[in-house]
């Protein structure tokens, strides 16, 4: 059996992985992304231009028009219901079981949010409809005693996040700490950035205010504020500026994001429990557990995450916390690096409020230019004399090489009659393309779950990996989800 120049190229990944760890972080998995998605092709590709991939977007259409034959309930629409039916908030998804909150007005005009077990109705599987934490949906056949019932339509979304994966999110709160960790510029960018890119309010908020003077608070505060953001100091630990947070956080559903060891468990914490102003106590939303739930339960704090098991990818389960006050709040882990994935080069710009207020206060409205990225071509109104302007370049940079990397990788890649294998002992065996088509839009996903599967495989040799921080990882585990 001839060796091939993709398994030579497989049996040399640990090798490549290392040494692209070494030198550019972000971008080592891309590597073995093109080597798994590319077997057959990924020498010829490297050279040619790149082009649109027609049956990618083809298969992405179809996939809406399948999409859409589900009764897609708009937003605020209020349905009939049974006895047995009941319009939920999806809080927690732990295998198949989605943890639903109801809302019931009981006698004494005490809200109470219920929490049912359920599963997804099969037709929203098998046409596709993913349930999301956070999507709002109809829950029927519902046994109001043993506490379960089945979800059976999914409500239009107001929002999606895809790191992690939440829908109807109506505020992201980006934490950092002043110290312990301190504040990186670069980092908070990136976060800022990728939580702009949603457009769904945000605040930042600034924690460990207390392990700092009070200068270096007014200095961040002003250099903060050039960035075109008013951040909201406080400190769980002597509880200043909670009050604020509770406020912004109130009757909404907010993720917060932002690094390791900030202080988002305990913030969260802190504001389901003994903060309370006098103000959040009158309206408190009552819950009502299943007996035995533990997923709503206080979240750990100060803990390392670390992947548990081996060979299976664990997920990153997301919660909705319900606060007292009412809304629903969402840990997260916390990555150091956003993936950005969904952001483009020309969407980049707007992520930034300095230049969204140098395009809107320049005469005429915009550049000289139609698409400026705004690299200081004469003519484009975006001056160099603020601090954030090399941050744009160097994510303009990233954004750039991974498109280019995205569209060779998925852009060019032909459609070849023959597929690659891996058969019995790891040897490479071609076989012809059988798949009808209509399966084959979830190729990307399969090569995907493949890609996971290696990079447990990689694991396994290489201890030191840290997979859970990597974003392109992350972002393929969120998707295949
Ligand atoms: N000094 C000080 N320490 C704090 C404050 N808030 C949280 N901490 C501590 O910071 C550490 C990390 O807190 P966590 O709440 O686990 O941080 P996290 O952002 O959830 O971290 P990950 O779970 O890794 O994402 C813990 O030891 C907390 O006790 C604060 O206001 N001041
Ligand atoms: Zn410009």
């Amino acid at each position: 059996m001839p060796i091939t120049s993709f398994s030579l190229f497989r049996s040399r990944l640990p090798a490549i992985t290392t040494v692209l760890r070494r030198h550019s972080p972000p971008y080592r998995h891309l590597f073995i992304l093109s080597a798994k998605q590319t077997p057959s092709n990924s020498r010829q590709n490297v050279s040619k231009k790149p082009q649109p991939n027609k049956n990618l977007l083809k298969a992405k259409h179809t996939f809406k028009d399948y999409s859409s034959l589900a009764p897609v309930l708009a937003p605020n629409e209020t349905p009939s219901l049974s006895d047995s039916q009941a319009v939920g908030a999806v809080a927690a998804a732990q295998a198949n079981f989605m943890r639903v909150i109801v809302q019931r007005e009981p006698e004494d005009g005490m809200k109470t949010g219920l929490e049912l077990l359920c599963v997804v109705r099969a037709v929203l599987k098998k046409i596709k409809r993913r349930v999301l934490v956070g999507d709002k949906v109809v829950v029927g056949s519902i046994d109001w005693v043993e506490r379960r019932g089945v979800i059976e339509n999914v409500f239009q979304r107001s929002s999606e996040i895809v790191d992690p994966p939440v829908a109807n999110v109506d505020r992201l709160l980006v934490l950092f700490s002043m110290e312990q960790p301190p504040v990186e510029p670069f980092m908070l960018t990136r976060f800022l950035v990728e939580a702009e890119s949603y457009r769904i309010p945000l605040t930042l908020a600034l924690n460990k205010t207390e392990l700092v003077d009070e200068e270096t608070l007014f200095a961040w505060k002003n250099r903060l504020r050039s960035w075109g953001y008013e951040p909201v100091f406080c400190s769980v630990e002597t509880k200043n500026g909670l009050d604020s947070l509770a406020f912004y956080l109130r009757d909404q559903t907010t993720v917060i994001v932002g690094p390791s060891g900030v202080g988002k468990s305990s913030l969260i914490n802190v504001l389901r429990s003994d903060h309370r102003t006098p103000d959040s106590l009158e309206g408190d939303n009552l819950f009502d557990p299943i007996s035995g739930s533990k997923w709503f339960e206080d979240q750990r704090v100060g803990e390392v995450s670390t992947r548990s098991g081996r060979g299976k990818h664990t997920t990153r389960h997301v919660s909705l916390l319900p606060l007292l006050g009412g809304g629903y709040v969402a840990d997260t882990p916390g990555f150091n690096q956003p993936s950005l994935l969904k952001v483009t080069k020309q969407s980049l710009a707007q992520a930034f409020p300095e230049i969204r207020k140098m395009l809107k206060d320049s005469e005429p409205a915009k550049c000289s230019f139609n698409d400026c990225l705004h690299l200081g071509e004469p003519g484009c109104i975006v001056k160099g004399d603020w601090e954030r302007y090399p941050y744009y370049f160097q994510l303009l940079d990233e954004i750039r090489i991974r498109e280019e990397f995205q569209l060779r990788t998925f852009g060019t890649k032909r459609e070849g009659d023959v597929r690659y294998k891996v058969g019995d002992m790891g040897v490479q065996q071609a076989e012809p393309r059988l798949e009808p088509k209509k399966h084959r839009r979830q190729s990307r996903k399969r090569i995907n779950q493949s890609l996971l599967d290696e990079l447990d495989e990689l694991e396994d040799d290489d201890d030191s990996l840290d997979l859970e921080n990597d974003p392109i990882v992350r972002a393929i585990e969120n998707e295949n989800q």
